[in-house]
C-alpha cells in the first residue's frame, strides 16, 4: 500500500538557517501520527512543504504517491491542512467561506457534506455570521471545516487545540477520531503531549530541523524504565539518605525515583529509620512528557 506521506531527504533553508536537516518519514495509511518538538523544530515548515506553500530546496514529499511539486494539483486534493495561523477572509460569512474553499477544488454540489462538518464542528449556529464576528475559538473552527471540504484522505493538523477551550477540543477530538476510524490518515503537531499521547499511534519527534525519535507511542514510553513515587510525609522532611533520588518537590510532596520496586522495601527503611511517617503515597507512570524531555535532553 502506498504510504499516506513519504518524505525523504528534505532539507530547506532560511537564508543561513538550516531549517530541515535531510528528514526521512513515511506515515501508512489510516495512522494517527504526531510530529512533535519544541519551538522552531522545524514542523510548520514540513507541513508547509506537504501543502506546497514552501518549496523545500532538497528531497522529495509525496502524498499519497502524488509528489507536490511535480503534482500539485493532485497531492493538493487528497491533502486537507489545518494552518495554525487563524488565516480568513472577513467578508465571508461560515458557509460562505466553506462554499468558496470547495469551489478551489471545483466542488459545487456538496451542500450536504458541508451541513456534516458544522455540524460535527458545532458551526451549524453560526453559518451564516460573519467570519470577523466569530471568536477565536470559532475561527479555528471554521479552519478545521475548510480543511475538510473536499474530503481529503489525509488530514494534517497544525497545532489545532492552540488557545482552544476544554469543549471544542473535545467536541474537535471526537470528530478527528471519527475521520480517522473511517480512515483518513491524520497527522497532528501539539504542544499538549497527552492528547498525542491519547491520540496517536505513532510518533516522530523533531529537534533543530532532524528527527530524534520515531516510533510507536507505547515503545517510546516503555523506554522510561524509572519509576517515580511522590511521598507526602509527617513530619515534612525527607532524610538526608533519599535526598539524591529527590527530582521534584511541590508544597508537601516529594516525588522520588527509583530504579524498580524492589527499591521500594529501601526507602521504606530509610524513613523508618528517621521516624518519618508516609502520609500519602502514590506510584506515578511515566508519559510522554517524561520521554520527550528525556530525548530532547539527549540531543
Ligand atoms: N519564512 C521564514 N523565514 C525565515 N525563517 C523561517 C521562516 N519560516 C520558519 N523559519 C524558521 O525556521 C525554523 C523552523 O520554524 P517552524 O515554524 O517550522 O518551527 P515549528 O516546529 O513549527 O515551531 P512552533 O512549534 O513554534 O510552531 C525556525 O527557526 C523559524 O524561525
Amino acid at each position: 500500500m502506498l504510504p499516506a506521506i513519504r518524505i525523504s531527504g528534505i532539507h530547506k533553508n532560511f537564508g543561513s538557517l538550516h531549517a530541515l536537516k535531510g528528514v526521512d518519514l513515511e506515515v501508512r495509511q489510516g495512522e494517527f501520527f504526531a510530529l512533535l518538538g519544541p519551538n522552531g523544530a522545524g514542523k510548520t515548515t514540513l507541513i508547509s512543504i506537504l501543502a506546497g506553500i514552501t518549496r523545500a530546496d532538497k528531497g522529495v514529499a509525496e502524498v499519497l504517491g502524488h509528489d507536490v511539486v511535480a503534482s500539485y494539483r493532485e497531492s493538493r486534493r487528497v491533502l486537507g491542512v489545518v494552518p495554525q495561523e487563524l488565516v480568513f477572509d472577513p467578508f465571508f460569512t461560515v458557509r460562505e467561506a466553506l462554499k468558496f474553499q470547495s469551489g478551489y477544488f471545483g466542488l459545487r454540489k456538496n451542500d450536504d457534506w458541508i451541513d456534516e462538518i458544522m455540524h460535527h464542528l458545532d458551526l451549524t449556529e453560526k453559518a451564516n455570521v460573519n467570519m470577523r464576528a466569530l471568536s477565536g475559538g470559532m475561527k479555528r473552527r471554521v479552519l478545521v471545516a475548510q480543511a475538510l471540504v473536499h474530503k481529503p484522505p489525509v488530514i494534517i493538523l497544525d497545532e489545532p487545540t492552540a488557545g482552544v477551550d476544554v469543549e471544542l477540543r473535545k467536541t474537535l477530538w471526537q470528530f478527528i477520531r471519527k475521520l480517522n476510524q473511517d480512515g483518513h490518515t491524520i497527522v497532528l503537531t501539539t504542544h499538549y503531549l497527552e492528547e498525542a499521547q491519547t491520540l496517536c499511534s505513532r510518533i516522530a519527534m523533531l529537534k533543530q530541523g532532524e528527527i530524534v525519535a520515531l516510533d510507536s507511542t507505547q515503545n517510546l514510553l516503555d523506554t522510561i524504565t524509572d519509576k517515580h513515587i511522590k511521598l507526602k510525609l509527617t513530619p515534612d522532611t525527607l532524610p538526608l539518605s533519599l535526598k539524591s533520588r529527590m527530582c521534584a518537590k511541590d508544597a508537601e510532596t516529594y516525588t522520588l525515583e527509583i530504579s524498580d520496586y524492589a527499591e521500594l522495601e529501601w526507602v521504606m527503611v530509610q524513613l523508618r529509620e528517621a521516624n518519618v511517617c508516609i502520609g500519602d503515597m502514590e506510584l506515578v507512570q511515566p508519559d510522554l512528557e517524561d520521554v520527550f524531555v528525556k530525548i530532547m535532553s539527549k540531543h
